[in-house]
């Protein structure tokens, strides 16, 4: 891996929670690509995943962590981008699975399911896994030849 930048986004529902995030992941090393928003008005989940997932499959962010209030909607927004694998994850063994069975470059947390720590806890089991290629590879290269 070369890129140590994430894209980070979320809509108003998720702005405290999405804060909490970028301040743990730069604690960890990575480099926090906030887009946003910081006000609290309502802003729609399918523009701002959108806009996270857009940064990951142009290469500029290696990851994406995307929170709306559940966490659904921001993650069916990314994952209509090309290229991008995003699952939402409400505990941290899905969230090291989706990175070493599914190569998943993009993260969904709900911050009206989870608190904050839990919340750093999944971050993290997402960051601190690899994918594990082999016989998953052979079923991603299948997700990937469904978006041909
Ligand atoms: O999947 C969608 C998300 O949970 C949204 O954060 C949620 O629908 C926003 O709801 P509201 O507009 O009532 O804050």
């Amino acid at each position: 891996m070369t890129s140590k930048r994430i894209a980070l986004s979320s809509d108003h529902a998720a702005i405290e929670l999405r804060q909490k995030v970028a301040a743990h992941i730069a604690s960890l090393g990575w480099e926090a690509v906030d887009v946003g928003p910081t006000t609290p008005e309502s802003t729609p989940y399918p523009e701002r995943g959108a806009e996270a997932a857009q940064l990951v499959a142009s290469g500029d962010c290696r990851f994406g962590i995307v929170l709306c209030g559940t966490g659904q909607g921001i993650m069916m927004a990314a994952n209509k981008v090309k290229g991008i694998r995003c699952g939402v994850c409400s505990e941290g063994f899905s969230a090291r699975m989706i990175r070493q069975h599914n190569d998943a470059n993009m993260l969904s947390i709900g911050a009206r399911v989870v608190g904050e720590s839990l919340a750093l806890e999944i971050v993290e089991a997402f960051l601190g896994a690899e994918f594990e290629g082999g016989r998953h590879a052979t079923r991603v290269d299948m997700i990937k030849a469904l978006e041909a």
